[in-house]
């Protein structure tokens, strides 16, 4: 908690058409909306000017992807300049469906976001264990060794948001307890303190990923090290509102 500004995104993955679209952002548009809460939906990169559109101004958007170049012969790729031009703040980059179904790699990962940084951009930054690293007792390697990858190449952190999105937990209906999740953000939250600074780590935002519900998103909220969610398949229900609330 200590003074962070709690942090809602809502990745709405490869879903949605424009009368979906309409329909989600009228129910958000008409919501109460804490405004103690930044909120941040990630639609589809065909999506996101339309999106910013016909959304409140409070709700910022984001991509689910940016490369590491301005421009150039990147076919099917878009860069930060591309996604800032169509209204867009932050990125969402090193998510797990990028990581282990596309092959991106840790090394990619730093390097993208690195230049959306520079580019202006905003980075919600994603790591996390899979099943079979929880189970083998290597949680904490894991997650260190993808934030070392992305801290070795950050110079500013006050537009980095981490993402502590456990695989295991994505779209399974399996959110981690708000203990695991705590414990694994604290142990990061030291981690910074430790090879960053005292001061990054005191703020910037450690957001949980996984599973997050209108019905888990409470006692996730009261832990001292979660931050905020980053919420897959509830933030395209209206529950997403309750999720943005959480800390009301
Ligand atoms: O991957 C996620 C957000 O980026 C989480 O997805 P679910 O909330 O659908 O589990």
């Amino acid at each position: 908690m200590a003074g962070r500004k709690f942090f809602v995104g809502g990745n709405w993955k490869m879903n949605g058409n424009k009368s979906e679209i309409q329909s989600i952002v009228n129910s958000l548009n008409a919501a109460p909306l804490n405004d103690q809460t930044d909120i941040v939906v990630s639609p589809p990169a065909v999506y996101l000017e339309y999106t910013r559109g016909i959304i409140s101004p409070k709700i910022r958007t984001a991509g689910q992807n940016s490369y590491k170049v301005a421009k150039g012969a990147f076919t099917g790729d878009v860069s930060p300049q591309m996604l800032i031009d169509v209204g867009a703040d932050w990125v969402i980059l090193g998510h797990s469906e990028r990581r282990n179904l596309f092959g991106e790699n840790d090394q990619l990962i730093a390097e993208k976001t690195a230049f959306a940084l520079e580019s202006g951009l905003g980075v919600i930054a994603c790591i996390g264990e899979k099943l079979e690293e929880r189970e083998a007792g290597r949680t904490e390697e894991v997650v260190f060794q993808q934030l070392a990858a992305i801290a070795a190449k950050v110079s500013s952190w006050d537009k980095v948001v981490v993402a502590y999105e456990p695989v295991w937990a994505i779209g399974t209906g399996k959110t981690a307890t708000p203990q695991q999740a705590q414990e694994v953000h604290a142990q990061l939250r030291n981690w910074l303190k430790e090879k960053v600074s005292e001061s990054v780590a005191s703020s910037t935002r450690i957001i949980y990923g996984g599973s997050v519900t209108g019905g888990t998103c409470k006692e996730l909220a009261n832990e001292a090290d979660i931050d905020g969610f980053l919420v897959g398949g509830a933030s395209l229900k209206p529950e997403f509102i309750d999720i943005i609330n959480a800390r009301s």
